[in-house]
């Protein structure tokens, strides 16, 4: 299992991360990203660890512009790539806004399969070859670092392919990216592709090759590391595979691919794995993209167990059910989450955490109604625990319980209450009437238990958010010149008062016992 590893494997074939978060990224149907937020994930970017960041398309507009031009200057270790057609006009933008950068890069693209070249260019595929070596060769007038990205790459016909990218290298292309555009690709294809292409241009060793897959079918993450088997040596991805249509490639997903699976994979990155889940967290609130519960590395059920089963498990030995440790991708700690499909194992480990040390008998029957709990809820707090504990030490000695309860209430009264006790073992049920609910509850306690104290006060809390959230009762009763008070809780706000009440109950007539005990004794 990778350790804490968040720096490259000595001896690993170093791959390049090309970061387009800030440009096929935010390509995405609503996930434009202001001057600001687009500035906080460069710079998080780049202290990370990617070595090219693609910050955007200057000739978009002049906003994208302003933004590739800034963050070209203020980056410090990462190349710094704006995105141009072939189109003069675009590669003069691109060249005016990386030319601050201390390293910058053109990336220039154009389609190459016979469906856009047709349809969308309505150009011949000489047109589209002259295009291609003008627009590096323009390039090249600005920067030494070119890159060529042949679009919708993978339904290209080869030989015509193979011709565009002999052609750029000798324009000047440093790197040779050659898309999945519309993920249509499968990890065998690609891989072969990159071979075929290496193994038929003469002139391939001059550049770099490079992948870029989008997630139509859902394996931009395997194709992107299939083209790096057939000898592409960067990857174009984003954090959280946010992108156009199903996305991009998941930068944090192709990171610890290559890392928990150096095996399979000799190669890796230079990022700091350790800051993904913080970066992936930046990217979504700079997008208000939400990163789904289930996303592999940053989502927020990647290191957390709730049913029994695992969680036993994963006290026992985290290799059980975690491939790689959560500090290794930035995640403070595994959680047990605490649910219906939880087992004593975990419970009882919530328990010792929160200082409950609990004997077996006790850990049972709070157990018992945890589960019951967790039925009716849907997340289990630990303020929940906490009130479940409460009321066990509270009421661990109660003659008087709660068996069961059944209110009608609403508009149309009177308000009625069925209570079942179990008193001293033996079961009684009664019937009451009351004004309103709660006041229905007492009067059917009052006439199964009778008793001459005064209820002195009567208060709900929520024990947590939500209208799931448990009633916390707090009930105080006076007799006798004594007066006790007795907490309550359930989600149900008529059986946590039914509870306190009978708490209070239950304490009164404690105290009477003990008095009447003591005086037989003098
Ligand atoms: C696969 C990808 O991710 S590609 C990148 C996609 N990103 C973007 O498009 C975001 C930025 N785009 C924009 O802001 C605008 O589309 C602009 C400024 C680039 C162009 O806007 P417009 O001039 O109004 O053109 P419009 O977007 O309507 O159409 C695109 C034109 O570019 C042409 N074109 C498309 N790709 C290329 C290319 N690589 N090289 C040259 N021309 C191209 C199209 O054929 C079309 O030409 P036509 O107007 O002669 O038919
Ligand atoms: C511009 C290119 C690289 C692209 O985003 C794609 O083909 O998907
Ligand atoms: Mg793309």
């Amino acid at each position: 299992m990778t350790d804490t590893t968040t720096h490259p494997r000595a001896g690993a074939d170093r791959v390049i991360i090309f970061d387009t978060t800030l440009r096929d990224g935010e390509q995405c149907p609503g996930a434009t990203m202001t001057f600001e937020e687009k500035m906080a994930v460069a710079d998080l970017l780049d202290t990370m660890g990617v070595d090219v960041i693609e910050a955007g398309y200057p000739a978009a507009s002049n906003g994208d512009f302003e933004a590739v031009a800034e963050i070209a200057r203020r980056t410090k270790r990462a190349v710094v790539a704006g995105l141009a057609r072939t189109a003069s006009g675009d590669i003069d933008r691109a060249g005016e806004a990386v030319r601050f950068a201390k390293r910058g890069r053109i990336h220039t693209f154009v389609s190459t399969s016979p469906v856009h070249m047709k349809y969308k260019l309505q150009k011949t595929p000489e047109q589209v070859l002259e295009m291609s070596v003008a627009a590096v060769t323009r390039a090249r007038g600005f920067v030494d670092d070119v890159e060529w990205s042949a679009e919708d790459g993978t339904r290209t016909e080869i030989d015509f392919l193979c011709r565009c990218v002999e052609a750029v290298i000798k324009a000047g292309a440093t790197t040779v990216n050659i898309p999945d555009t519309v993920g249509y690709t499968t990890p065998d294809e690609y891989r072969a592709l990159f071979r075929t292409v290496r193994e038929r241009v003469p002139n391939s060793d001059k550049a770099v090759f490079s992948v870029h897959c989008h997630n139509d079918l859902g394996m931009a993450v395997a194709n992107s590391l299939a083209g790096v088997e057939g000898g592409a040596r960067q990857i174009e991805c984003t954090i959280n595979g946010i992108g156009e249509r199903a996305g991009n490639a998941a930068l944090e997903e192709i990171v610890m691919a290559m890392r928990v699976r150096g095996d399979v994979y000799p190669y890796d990155s230079g990022i700091e794995s350790a800051m993904l889940t913080r970066a992936s967290k930046v990217v979504a609130s700079a997008t208000s993209f939400p990163v789904q519960y289930n996303k592999a590395i940053v989502g927020r059920n990647a290191f957390a167990h709730e049913s029994g089963i695992h969680q036993d498990g994963m006290l026992k030995h985290t290799q059980t059910y975690e491939i790689m440790t959560p500090a290794s991708v930035g995640v403070a700690k595994t959680s047990l989450v605490l649910g219906k499909h939880s087992g004593r194992a975990a419970f009882r480990s919530r328990l010792e955490e929160m200082g409950h040390k609990v004997s077996d008998n006790q850990l049972q029957d709070m157990f018992v109604r945890f589960k019951e709990l967790a039925d009716r809820k849907k997340t289990v707090y630990d303020e929940d625990i906490e009130a479940l504990v409460d009321e066990n030490v509270a009421h661990l000695h109660d003659r008087i319980r709660l068996d069961s309860l059944t209110v009608i209430a609403g508009t149309r009264g009177p308000q009625r209450a069925t209570l079942r006790l179990d008193i001293d073992g033996r079961k009684v049920t009664e019937e009451a009437d009351g004004n309103g609910p709660i006041d229905a509850v007492f009067n059917a306690i009052k006439a199964l238990v009778p008793h001459e104290a005064v209820l002195e006060l009567y208060q709900v809390h929520a024990v947590t958010e939500g209208t799931d959230a448990q009633a916390d009762v707090s009930v105080r009763l006076a007799a006798d010149g004594r007066a006790v008070t007795a907490r309550g809780a359930d989600p149900d706000t008529l059986v946590a008062s039914a509870k306190a009440y009978l708490g209070a109950l239950n304490k009164l007539q404690a105290g009477t016992a003990r008095m009447h005990a003591q005086h037989a004794a003098e």
